[in-house]
């Protein structure tokens, strides 16, 4: 008999061959489809009777489930697998499905007002490709294509532009729903402003979101972006900080590939760059992002390069952040990148779709892709139980302002407050690292600092903690309002680690 620790061996190790020949083509082929449809559809199509047909639709289907015994809320009919998240949403087989799929276009863009109108399951990648040769960027880019507006807005999205614009939330001027009754409403801060408020991190969980109205900014052509490699952590939480509050920078973030080496990078948008200093990095032969970050530790203390604005907002996306290299580790090598760098990466929801039940346990006990976000004073306490408990490296560092406003999630004090998330994505090498227990731990010692998670990955928590460290007290008011009980589950129901395995 086999045995399952050398089975487990063999398809991690050779997971590449899936990917390299059947994910990959399989990626272009999408992608060939997708932008042809986008197309079509931008410039065939009147896309705002478009709109409203889809979401007749959407209301239609929200009043056929009034018309069961609704024992079962309701929730998005997209597959599990086709969501940016490690985790499969179990909770959708004992739920009743709304088709929202429909909803992928970009509407219109208002440039006297300085909006772009968007459907939900429009992506990163779409809206930035559209909004760049006019001349437009959204505040905060997402840096994955894949993710989608809808998901971000009732989840949670953050970026290197976040410490002078907040969260991807802080920058919607307003949301398009259909509710519980099958009624469509539009909120923002002056209309409907509790719902408006309380949306962000709500999981899909008061009303099915048809269209968001985004703020828009003009854009640069470049990024210039300075590396500064340190050696310390003190010394990282100095200047990261100082560099955050600076609202002159246009970018913040940091790398650090061990508790003692990291690289801050600073970016602010210019037009005209140095030609001796330009760097395309999103080139199909380009090292990964993270890799040519790295060689800063090592090549110089400090370094200066000219980005184009698209290469830099999806920087991390050839090598999924850095999660690329456990699949294809190969993927780095210069001949590889010639070859088949254009390729890359594969399609998140097909790796997810094709991941046999021994990989998923692979990651499940031997992997972490979570997000923590505490205040900045606490970031040397946090590295610090991540450096003991866990152990990940590379870990990304992003500041990011978390805004003093009604909802969910918001700071102690009163007032805007400097926050960072630290995103650990890879396999711990802590002694005594166990999946379930040292998680848990953590959330009840993130909760002592005032801290939050991103609740793609999921929660151990009770739903009784759950309720303590985000604040539900508008959340219930407006969910008894909108009588959304038996529409719709609670946000605990959709992201604890029972549901979300
Ligand atoms: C935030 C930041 C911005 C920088 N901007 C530039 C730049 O625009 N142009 C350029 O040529 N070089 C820049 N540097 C690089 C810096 O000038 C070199 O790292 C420095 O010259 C290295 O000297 P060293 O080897 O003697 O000191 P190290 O041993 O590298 O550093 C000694 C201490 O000084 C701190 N330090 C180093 N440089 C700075 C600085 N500029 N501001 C505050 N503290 C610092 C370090 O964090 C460390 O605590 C920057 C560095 C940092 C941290
Ligand atoms: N830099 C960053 O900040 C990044 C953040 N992420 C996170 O990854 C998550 C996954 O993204 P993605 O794959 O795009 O989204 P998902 O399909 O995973 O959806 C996330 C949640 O949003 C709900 N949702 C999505 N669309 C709608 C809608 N139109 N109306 C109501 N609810 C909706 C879903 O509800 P349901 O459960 O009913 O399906 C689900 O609970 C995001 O939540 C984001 O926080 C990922 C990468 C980068
Ligand atoms: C920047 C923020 C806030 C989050 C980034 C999260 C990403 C690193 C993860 C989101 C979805 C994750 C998946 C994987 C790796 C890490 C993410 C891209 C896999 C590709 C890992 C391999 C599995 O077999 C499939 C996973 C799908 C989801």
């Amino acid at each position: 008999m086999v045995s399952e620790a050398f089975l487990e061996h063999v398809l991690k190790k050779y997971r590449w061959i899936i990917v390299i020949f059947i994910l990959l083509p399989l990626t272009l082929l999408y992608d060939i489809y997708y932008y042809v449809r986008q197309q079509v559809i931008q410039y065939l199509k009147d896309t705002n009777q478009d709109h409203q047909d889809k979401v007749k639709l959407v209301q239609s289907q929200v009043r056929d489930w009034i018309k069961t015994d609704q024992s079962k809320p309701m929730c998005t009919g997209r597959a599990g697998w086709k969501s940016m998240t490690l985790r499969e949403p179990k909770y959708k087989s004992t739920m009743y499905p709304v088709d929202l799929e429909a909803l992928d276009a970009i509407l219109s863009i208002d440039e006297a007002k300085k909006t772009v109108r968007v459907e939900p399951y429009v992506t990163m990648g779409q809206l930035t490709r559209y909004l760049l040769p006019k001349g437009w960027t959204i505040p905060v880019v997402i840096e994955l294509d894949d993710v989608t507006v809808g998901g971000i807005v009732v989840g949670q999205g953050l970026e290197s532009s976040s410490h002078k614009y907040g969260m991807f939330q802080n920058n919607c001027i307003s949301y398009e729903l259909v509710l519980s009754d099958g009624s469509l409403v539009s909120c923002s801060k002056d209309n409907e402003s509790d719902l408006f408020h309380v949306i962000p991190w709500s999981y899909g969980t008061l009303g099915f979101l048809t269209a968001i109205e985004i703020q828009i900014i003009p854009v640069k052509k470049y990024v210039q972006l300075q590396y500064v490699a340190l050696k310390t952590l003190p010394d990282l939480e100095h200047h990261l900080k100082k560099e955050a509050e600076n609202k002159a920078n246009d970018f913040v973030e940091a790398i650090m590939f061990s508790k003692d080496q990291s690289v801050l990078m600073i970016g602010t948008f210019c037009d005209i760059p140095d030609p001796s200093k330009m760097n395309p990095i999103g080139r199909w032969y380009k090292p990964w992002f993270f890799e040519h970050v790295r060689s800063f530790i090592t090549r110089k203390k400090y370094a200066e390069e000219y980005i184009p604005i698209l290469d830099y907002y999806h920087r991390y996306t050839k090598a999924l952040f850095w999660e690329i290299r456990d699949i294809v580790s190969f993927g780095n090598h210069p001949l590889f990148r010639f070859l088949l760098g254009w390729l890359m990466p594969p399609k998140v929801s097909l790796l997810k779709l094709t991941q046999t039940q021994t990989i998923k346990n692979l990651y499940d006990k031997h992997h972490v892709v979570e997000d923590y976000l505490v205040p900045m004073t606490q970031l040397r306490s946090i590295v610090d139980y991540f450096h003991h408990n866990i152990e990940v490296y590379p870990m990304w560092i992003c500041p990011f302002l978390l805004k003093d406003l009604p909802g969910l999630v918001h700071p102690e004090n009163a007032e805007d407050t400097l926050y960072v998330d630290l995103g650990l994505y890879g396999e711990p090498k802590a002694e005594g690292y166990h999946s379930k227990k040292t998680i848990s731990a953590l959330e009840t010692y993130l909760g002592k600092l005032r801290g939050f998670q991103m609740l793609y990955a999921g929660v151990y928590q009770s739903k009784e903690e759950f309720r303590v460290n985000y604040d539900h007290s508008l959340y219930d008011r407006v969910r008894s309002k909108l009588d959304c009980n038996h529409a719709f589950p609670v946000i605990y129901d959709k992201v604890n680690r029972v549901v979300r395995d």
